[in-house]
Order: structure tokens, then C-alpha cells, then sequence
């Protein structure tokens, strides 16, 4: 009911405007009574939005509902009744915007005291729900509804050739439609929602203070809170955006040499994405953090208001304008859900009435402003070859806007970040699947944290004794660890999993017991050894989890992933060196030694094989952290390569202010170490 009410709004919104022009048949003339007509709709906003919060908190919301819509049934349906009965053009449009003007400002009480009735009526976790509603009946459905109900009134007129009488043109059955959606508003909060009706014990407490004193409070909440405060200003900054396309889009359609029609149809178009987006929006992105995706959508918008000033044919305009709404549509519901999450109880109406009157008042002088601005501008076409394009003031204007908004979404989202150190878009792409990544535990990390992975019998636990016994020779605190079982519980586990003679366990509770090995390891074993600034080398980490359940199990990797970050706190090495070998060899080498193998080691050729190409797909993906040797070659000179990596990470860490030794040249020259040795010479880094 209240969407059908809203529906009215914006119809009439669109009515009054062309209703006025259409008084006037020279363009300049007609120009200014659209702009001018609309500009009246905010003043009203501007002198007594700030107040009206008072109102609806100090009232009975029902009856302040109900006398409302009956003014507004009286004075929108009397706009089109002046010319009937012999009205000027000029005393028509006066009246037009006297009752506009009227209408709009009584609304302004309305709209707080239906904002503060609606929480009442539902349970707190309805509240993201609840919004979607409002708002796509509000700025979503019912404004294309109206813009089309206008268009095809329009055309289906012009088309049958009838003449219709004067009271029934179709800007006049719009003002109608108008005023009687008020009546019928009016009628169904009286008659059918009596629950909005009374007061709590607190309002009538409140009322007690003077209206001043309340109204103060209110903005003095606002101003103190950094977090409304930026949610406020968010808000506004969206809607701006599609405010000024909505302004630009009549010269817009022009540039893109498309008529008329191409302008409700962009009109529609942005109100769609509004819909589409608050619709469907929060089922995409699921458990994103509200306050990153309000951010996010702001950027969303203001990119597409830019793309919209770029765009060279009617289907990339179209689909901007979809985006555009689709931002700002996602933005102010995340907006308003965190308004309702955040905002304590007793100010929640005035604050509410800050937004929602806000809105309107930033919609409607942005439209009206970009209106203005682009009738000033002339254009410039310019031939590109193929394509011709307009450089018109409507594209500078729609360029700047953008940018505009852009800074102020990445503004907002830097402010109100609550996963700082989360990638965005792995956070995002997380989300869409399911699985929001956590922030980074924090913690003061000044050790370095090395890892080496590999097939079976690669000759990693070669490697790490290699060069934990350089870096010790040399001083350095070195923790040797691994995966899985290097803590007590991690032993258990650890012969849980690889038994040959236990139970196989299925693979998600293989990677489950993989995981659990690797969180209790990480929150015992590694942060406290990295935090005290030692050199962490541990045989085995995530990637192995990632080669052997993801691509050995053909357990999803992404999965994988997730699960392990979840685990490890989202704790990433420094660096992997990556033994790769062929399975055969690596095989070889582990029956040579003789000891038997495990569950996994006993797994097929084909199992190991994928094994291998996971672990150098890891690799490829991120080589900065990576070193990937040939581990069929000889292990010294394995471990000289190592070294040489090692030897540059070093240098800064606490670990490397240690007296060096075994890293001088002056070290046994007979070492097998002898290269890794010179690579690692502390004695020739800048820093000593
Ligand atoms: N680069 C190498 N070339 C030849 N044999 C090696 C090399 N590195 C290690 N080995 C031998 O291969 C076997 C497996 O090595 P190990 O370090 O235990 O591998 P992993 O820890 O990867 O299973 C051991 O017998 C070891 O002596
Ligand atoms: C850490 C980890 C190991 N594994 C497997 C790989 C190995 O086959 C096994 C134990 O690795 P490892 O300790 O290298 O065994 P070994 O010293 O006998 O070579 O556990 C996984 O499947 N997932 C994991 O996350």
C-alpha cells in the first residue's frame, strides 16, 4: 500500500514538472518551469526537513499519517482542476507549485513518522528484509512503473488518434492517480495498521522536552557518531549520482542521438538497478560486511556515472544507468540497515528523518542542478573515424560527478572499514561464494616465516636441515617445524591421518584434521616464534593442503583455501620454496630409504602426479613469494639457491643484527654450505 502510495510520489513528481513545461511552447520558457516546479519540491526539505523528525517523534504517527495524506489528497488533486475551470497558463502554474509545494512539505512529516512506525512492527533480524521492501517500492519499482505508466499513457494517446476532453489528458489522469493514492493511503492507515497508533512510555517522556531541545539532540547525535555521520553522508553522495543522471539524462538521450524515448527509458533504467539492487543485491554478496559494501557500491555508482559519460551508443548508457542505479540502490540499503543496526533506539526518528528527507532533498536538487547546469553548456561533436561523439557539457558534468563520487565512496569505505588488511576483491569474491574471509589476526610479526613444500621424498626435510644449520652456525634463532605433528596435539592428529593401519578417514575429515594440525601448530608454534623475531622453516604449510585434498582429493581447492586461512588466521609465508620433482623419482628416493610408507605415499601414480602440477600452479600464481627448484639436482646446490634467496629477505630483520659466522667468507671453505655461505655474507650487505 505504501509502495502504491509511492507510486503516486513519483508520478506526480514527473507530472508536475512536464505539466508545467507544457504550459509554455517556447523551449527556454519550458525549460525553466521544469526546473522550476521541481526546485520548489525541496525548499520545502531544506526549511523544515530538519524538524519534521521532531514531529513524528513527539505525535500520535497514526494520526500524523492520516491528516497528511488527506491534505495532500486535497491539494494534488486540485493542480489540475485550475485550467478546467478557465485558470491562465500562469495562474496554473503558480497553483501547481503553491499545492506542490504545500503537498511536498507536509510530506516531510509523513515520511519520519512512517520510517519510525515500521521498526515497531517488525523483529530486528527483519530489518535488512524489511528495507529491501520499502525501498524497492519506494525508489525501485514504483518509479519505473511510473515513468512507464506516463510514457505509454503518453503514446497510446498520440496513437489512437482520439481526442480526449480536457480533464482527462494524460498528465492530468496522472495528477488524479496522484492525489487519489493519498486518499487511499490515509484510508488504509486509519482502518487497517492501528498498531502504528500510541505512544511508548519513552516518547511520552520525551515529549516532555521542548521540541528545540529535541530536535538539537538529534543533530548533535548525528555530528558526534563517526560512523552515522559517514553513513549519512554516503547516502547522500549516492543518491546525488543518480541524481544528476537523472538531471543530465533529457540532453544525454540527445547526445546519443536518440529522442524522447530514450530518455524514459533511461529514466527507467536507473530505477531498475535500484530495484534490481536492492532486491537481489544482498542474496549476491551474502555475509560481505555491510560497512565494506556500502563503500563498495558508492564506487560502483560514481564508476558508472563515469562509464555514463563515455558511453558512445544508447545499449552502453543503458546499461551504465542500470549500474548506476543498481550502486545506489545497494548503497543506501546497506546505508540504512547499519542506520537501524547502529542508531540507539531514542534518536532513531529524528535520525531517520535526517536521511530520508535528505534523500529527497540531495535527489531532487541534484537533478534539478544537473538540469540547469547541462541548459547552460553547448556541445561539440567530435568524429572519431567509425564513431562520432558529442563533448557536451552533459558528459564533463557526468565525467566530474563520477570522479566526484568516487573520492567519497573511497572516503567512506577507508573510514568505515572493518576488515582492514582483507584484500577487497578476494573478500568479495569470498562472500558472492559463501565464505567472507577474517582479517588477519594482528600481531607485531618481525621474523621471517619459511616454508618448504614438494612431492614425497623432494627433499625437504633435507633442505631444511641444510639451512637451519647455516642460519644457526651464523646465530640466528631458527624454529625447524612441520606439517602436520609438530606439536603434541599435532602428533596425535598427525597419526590419526597417515596411519597405514588406522581407519582412512573421508577426505573432508582428512582436510578437517589437516587443518586442525595447522591452526593449533600456527597459534603455538609460529606466531609466538615469529613474533620474537626468529626464522620460522617449517616442512610443509598450506600449499600442501591445497595439492594433496584439493587436487590429489579433487576436493574443491577454493574450499581448501578458505578453510586453511580460516585455520591459520590467514598467516602466509614469506616464502615457499617448492621442491618439484617427478613422482617417480621422489618415490624412489622414499622406498630407497626403507622405513615403509604411509597412507598418502602408498596413494596411485596419478594421485601424486596431480599433486605436483597443483603445487607449480601455486607457484605460477604468486612467483614473488615462490622459488621453485629442480629437485632432481644435487642438494648443495639446491640449498645455495635457497641461500641466495634467503640472503636479500634478511637483511632488516631483527635476526640478521646477530655476529654472523658460518655466512662469513672466512667460514670453512670445505663446507657444503661454502655457496650458500658467500650468497648469505652478512659482512657485504649494506646494512653491516
Ligand atoms: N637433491 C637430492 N638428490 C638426491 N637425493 C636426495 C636429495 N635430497 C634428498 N635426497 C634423499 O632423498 C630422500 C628423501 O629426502 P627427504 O628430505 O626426506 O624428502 P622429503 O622430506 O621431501 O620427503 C632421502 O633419502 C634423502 O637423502
Ligand atoms: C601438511 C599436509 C600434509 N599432507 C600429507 C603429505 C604427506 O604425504 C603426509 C606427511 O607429510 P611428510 O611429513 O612430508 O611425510 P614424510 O616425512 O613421510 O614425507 O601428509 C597432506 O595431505 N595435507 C597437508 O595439509
Amino acid at each position: 500500500m505504501l509502495g502504491a502510495a509511492s507510486f503516486g510520489d513519483w508520478i506526480g513528481l514527473l507530472a508536475t514538472g512536464l505539466f508545467a513545461s507544457a504550459q509554455f511552447s517556447n523551449s527556454a520558457a519550458q525549460g525553466a518551469a521544469f526546473g522550476g516546479t521541481i526546485a520548489v519540491r525541496l525548499l520545502p526539505a531544506l526549511l523544515l526537513g530538519p524538524i519534521a523528525g521532531v514531529f513524528a517523534d513527539r505525535f500520535d504517527r497514526r494520526y500524523t499519517m492520516v491528516i497528511v495524506d488527506l491534505l495532500r489528497f486535497l491539494f494534488y488533486g486540485s493542480i489540475p482542476l485550475v485550467p478546467l475551470f478557465g485558470g491562465s497558463p500562469a495562474l496554473t502554474v503558480t497553483w501547481a507549485t503553491i499545492a506542490t509545494f504545500i503537498g511536498e512539505t507536509i510530506t516531510l512529516i509523513w515520511i519520519p513518522a512512517k520510517e519510525a512506525a515500521v521498526p515497531n512492527l517488525i523483529s530486528k533480524s527483519q530489518i535488512e528484509v524489511s528495507n529491501q521492501l520499502t525501498l524497492v517500492t519506494t525508489y525501485g519499482i514504483t518509479p519505473i512503473l511510473a515513468a512507464l505508466g506516463l510514457s505509454a499513457l503518453t503514446a497510446g494517446v498520440q496513437h489512437s488518434g482520439v481526442s480526449l476532453p480536457d480533464w482527462a489528458q494524460p498528465v492530468q489522469l496522472a495528477l488524479y492517480m496522484n492525489a487519489l493514492s493519498r486518499l487511499a493511503t490515509a484510508l488504509v492507515v486509519f482502518f487497517g495498521i492501528r498498531e502504528i497508533g500510541g505512544k511508548s512510555a519513552e516518547r511520552r517522556a520525551a515529549a516532555e522536552q521542548s521540541m528545540s531541545r529535541q530536535f538539537l539532540d538529534g543533530w548533535q547525535y548525528i555530528g558526534r557518531t563517526p560512523l552515522v555521520r559517514g553513513l549519512v553522508l554516503g547516502i547522500f553522495g549516492a543518491f546525488a549520482a543518480g541524481g544528476v543522471v537523472i538531471g543530465a539524462a533529457r540532453t544525454y538521450a540527445t547526445s546519443l542521438g536518440a529522442g524522447e524515448a530514450a530518455f524514459y527509458l533511461l529514466f527507467g533504467t536507473i530505477f531498475l538497478g535500484l530495484a534490481v539492487g536492492i532486491g537481489l543485491g544482498p542474496m549476491i554478496v551474502k555475509d560481505l560486511s555491510r560497512r565494506r559494501w556500502f563503500g563498495m557500491n558508492i564506487v560502483l555508482a560514481s564508476g558508472s556515472v563515469m562509464f555514463l559519460g563515455l558511453a558512445f551508443h544508447l545499449s552502453m548508457a543503458l546499461v551504465g544507468a542500470l549500474l548506476v542505479g543498481a550502486g545506489a540502490g545497494m548503497a543506501f540499503l546497506a546505508g540504512t540497515t547499519l542506520l537501524y543496526g547502529e542508531v540507539d533506539d531514542a534518536v532513531r526518528g529524528r535520525v531517520f528523518a535526517v536521511v530520508q528527507i535528505g534523500v529527497r532533498m540531495v535527489l531532487l536538487l541534484a537533478i534539478t542542478l544537473a538540469g540547469l547546469l547541462v541548459g547552460l553548456g553547448s556541445s561539440r561533436r567530435v568524429d572519431l573515424g567509425a564513431i562520432s561523439v558529442d563533448i557536451s557539457s552533459t558528459r564533463v558534468l557526468l565525467l566530474v560527478a563520477g570522479a566526484i563520487g568516487i573520492w567519497v565512496g573511497i572516503g567512506s569505505f577507508r573510514q568505515m572499514d572493518d576488515k582492514k588488511g582483507v584484500p577487497i576483491l578476494a573478500d568479495l569474491i569470498g562472500s558472492v561464494r559463501g565464505r567472507p574471509l577474517a582479517p588477519p589476526e594482528e600481531f607485531v610479526r618481525t621474523g621471517l616465516f619459511v616454508v618448504f613444500e614438494g612431492g614425497e621424498g623432494a627433499g625437504k626435510s633435507t633442505q631444511v636441515n641444510l639451512l637451519a644449520d647455516a642460519l644457526r652456525a651464523d646465530h640466528l634463532d631458527v624454529v625447524v617445524t612441520r606439517e602436520p605433528g609438530a606439536t603434541e596435539l599435532g602428533a596425535r592428529i598427525r597419526g590419526l591421518v597417515l596411519d597405514a593401519s588406522s581407519h582412512e578417514p573421508s577426505p573432508r575429515a582428512e582436510a578437517l584434521l589437516y587443518a586442525a594440525d595447522r591452526a593449533h601448530h600456527v597459534a603455538t608454534r609460529v606466531r609466538p616464534a615469529l613474533e620474537r623475531g626468529a626464522v620460522v622453516i617449517s616442512d610443509r604449510y598450506v600449499d600442501s593442503s591445497l595439492a594433496y585434498q584439493g587436487a590429489g582429493r579433487t576436493l574443491p581447492v577454493q574450499e581448501i583455501a578458505w578453510l586453511s586461512s580460516w585455520a591459520t588466521g590467514g598467516l602466509k609465508p614469506d616464502l615457499v620454496v617448492l621442491l618439484d620433482v617427478d613422482p617417480g623419482v621422489g618415490l624412489g628416493r622414499v622406498s630407497a630409504r626403507g622405513v615403509g610408507t604411509d597412507r598418502l605415499e602408498s596413494e596411485s601414480k596419478a594421485f601424486h602426479e596431480r599433486v605436483r602440477y597443483a603445487f607449480l600452479d601455486l607457484a605460477a600464481a604468486d612467483p614473488k613469494r615462490y622459488l621453485v627448484l629442480d629437485a632432481a639436482r644435487p642438494a648443495e646446490e639446491l640449498a645455495g639457491e635457497v641461500a641466495a634467496r634467503l640472503s636479500g629477505m634478511l637483511a632488516g630483520t631483527p635476526a640478521q643484527s646477530a655476529p654472523t659466522s658460518a655466512f662469513s667468507k672466512s667460514a670453512s671453505g670445505e663446507s657444503p654450505l661454502e655457496e650458500m655461505a658467500e650468497v648469505l655474507d652478512l659482512d657485504e650487505s649494506p646494512k653491516s
